[in-house]
């Protein structure tokens, strides 16, 4: 099977094109969890595959490092649109992907040799309904701020679906946030029936934030840019930034710029790029 693998500010996927590949359904899981493998397999955070879609220019499916599927995944986007411009998959700069969360608009940034630098994404409209996140529970209607206690720990969540679900802590500084114990803990806590991404974010203006995260299905990675756009809309539903203003969010991997716009809808600026090709026997 032959694949690329690519990064989006350190968040490494393998990605396999299925214009030209044929994998079983049943195998998808084992193979995503195989091919994560640092190692015995190539190592990565998941598996992505881009295919053909009946409703977007191309559809992408997104595997985390354990197996489990998700709806959405932000880097992921960034990487598909690149792959797919410079591969030819599509010919204009502005297209459509489809994902299980729905379907996204993107443009790709070129330069004079029509190599893609950065991405936008039009990541849609958040989702904020506690039902939809999902998150059980029985207070205010969308959980903005909200207590919650894990093991022994109090933290003030603000709850936000970008397609998959993220529960936003804000804290005084990300460095010593403890993302490997309770970030970790309330990924798979029960009051989330489908797991969630824990972001720990940093304020440090309106327009400039530091950020860590714990992903549900793959542990702690350099950068996730749903979860960047979660964190903005927090910040937005917190106070610390106003609606439509853009805000550079520096994760471990690198910088994102996200816009909350003031139509609703979320938009990501950011870069993709190739670590190596090859041909796995998994
Ligand atoms: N890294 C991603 C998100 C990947 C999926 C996530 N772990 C989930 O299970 O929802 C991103 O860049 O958004």
């Amino acid at each position: 099977m032959k694949f690329t693998k690519m990064h989006g500010l350190g968040n490494s996927y393998i990605y396999v094109n299925l214009f030209e590949e044929v994998l079983e359904e049943e195998s998808l899981r084992t193979l995503a969890i195989n091919l994560s493998n640092r190692n015995t397999g190539i190592g990565s955070d998941g598996l992505i595959l881009i295919g053909p879609s009946e409703r977007a220019d191309v559809r992408m499916r997104i595997f985390n490092l354990d197996g489990s599927e998700a709806k959405n995944c932000g880097n992921g986007l960034r990487c598909v649109a690149k792959y797919s411009f410079e591969h030819g998959l599509v010919s204009a700069e502005k297209f459509c992907i489809e994902t299980l969360g729905g379907i996204v608009s993107v443009t790709v940034h070129i330069n004079e040799t029509r190599i893609v630098e950065t991405v936008t994404v039009n990541m849609g409209t958040p989702v904020l309904a506690r039902n939809a996140i999902p998150m059980l529970g029985e207070g205010k209607e969308s959980v903005v701020n909200e207590e919650i206690s894990v093991g022994g720990e109090t933290a003030w969540i603000t709850a936000v679906s970008m397609g998959n679900p993220h529960a936003v802590l804000f804290v005084p500084d990300v460095e010593p946030a403890p993302v490997a114990t309770f970030g970790k803990a309330l990924s798979t806590d029960e009051r989330f029936p489908d797991g969630v991404n824990v972001e720990f974010v940093e304020v440090l203006s309106s327009t400039e934030y530091r950020f860590r995260v714990w992903e549900r299905g793959s542990g702690m990675t350099e950068a996730c840019g749903t979860g960047a756009c979660a964190a903005v809309v927090a910040g937005v539903l917190n106070g610390h930034t106003k609606q439509g203003e853009p805000v550079c969010v520096h994760l471990p991997g690198g910088d994102l710029t996200i816009t909350w716009a003031v139509d609703g809808t979320v938009h990501m600026q950011g870069p993709a790029a190739y670590i190596c090709t090859g041909e796995a026997h998994m």
